[in-house]
């Protein structure tokens, strides 16, 4: 099982003698194959938040477990696909997608056809041989993407990935996203700024609140969107025109609006 626990979680960061606790008693479990967007004011915790679960910091009480391992330190087991795209630039595409595969000792053979799957996958037919910085945004987040995908993770954890891409590239990557994780599913975190990104990806979606961090609200879409069979319509558009995903859109913004109010009030009082 590769589920992600947050047990009563809280991170305190201390800066010039000022402690600042960013999360305060998370309890959270995204479940096996899950796909969990985190959505909330910038600040609120959400990056910390995905940084414990793939073991690149450590929260100050409570614990972060994947199925039945406390998360200690970065693992083969979970990959992270951030913002910025942090592909090797002297490395070819294949290269890139193939680095990961070689340290994990998988042989030659073995290696190449697992590249050729996600190339055609991540549709980078006839790029296998440039450079990060002859592809565009998107295609170096195609092949981003498609490294990790490649070393075959039980847990996907990705803050914004999206959030450097024109509009165009983005629908494009989303849609690409949800293929994806289709064909093959894995339990995902996926942070994000836009709503829509978030009701559109996710099976459920994680509001945290501005200051303290906590979760404000906990939204099941996977019930609806199974009902109403959105993975049947074609293109992005087409699902966010159903009054059901409006509806989820503008309650999921109602919730980080009233954070905005409150943080306002609170300053003003
Ligand atoms: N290493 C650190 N030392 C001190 N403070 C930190 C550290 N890392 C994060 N913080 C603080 O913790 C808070 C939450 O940061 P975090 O990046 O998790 O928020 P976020 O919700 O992901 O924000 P954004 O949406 O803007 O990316 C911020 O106030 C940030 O300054």
């Amino acid at each position: 099982m590769s589920d992600i626990h947050f047990e009563d979680v809280g991170r305190v960061f201390t800066r010039n003698g000022q402690s600042n606790a960013v999360l305060d008693h998370i309890d959270l479990h995204v479940r096996d194959q899950q796909f969990v967007a985190v959505v909330g004011p910038s600040g609120c915790g959400k990056t910390t938040l995905m940084r414990l679960a793939a073991g690149l910091d450590a929260p100050t009480s409570g614990r972060v477990r994947v199925g039945n391992v406390e998360v200690r330190e970065p693992g083969p087991d979970r990959a992270v696909v951030f913002q910025q795209f942090a592909l090797f630039p002297w490395k070819t595409v294949s290269e890139n997608i193939e680095f990961g595969l070689r340290c994990k000792g998988m042989e030659q053979a073995q290696r190449a056809e697992r590249v050729e799957h996600f190339i055609r996958l991540m549709s980078l037919q006839g790029r296998e041989d440039a450079y990060p910085h002859q592809l565009s945004g998107g295609m170096q987040q195609r092949v981003a993407i498609a490294r990790s995908y490649a070393l075959e993770p039980d847990v996907l954890l990705m803050d914004e990935p999206f959030g450097a891409l024109d509009a165009q590239t983005r629908t494009v990557m989303q849609e690409e996203l949800l293929r994806l994780c289709a064909i093959s599913p894995r339990t995902v975190m996926f942070i994000t700024h836009a709503v829509e990104e978030a009701v559109y990806l996710a099976d459920r979606v994680i509001v945290m609140s501005r200051g303290g961090g906590a979760i404000v609200a906990d939204i099941d879409v996977a019930t609806t969107r199974k009902a109403e069979r959105w993975g049947e319509r074609e293109r992005i558009e087409d699902v966010m025109d159903l009054p059901s995903f409006v509806e989820f859109r503008s309650r999921v913004w109602k919730l980080l609006r009233e954070q905005d109010f409150q943080t306002i009030a609170t300053e003003m009082a």
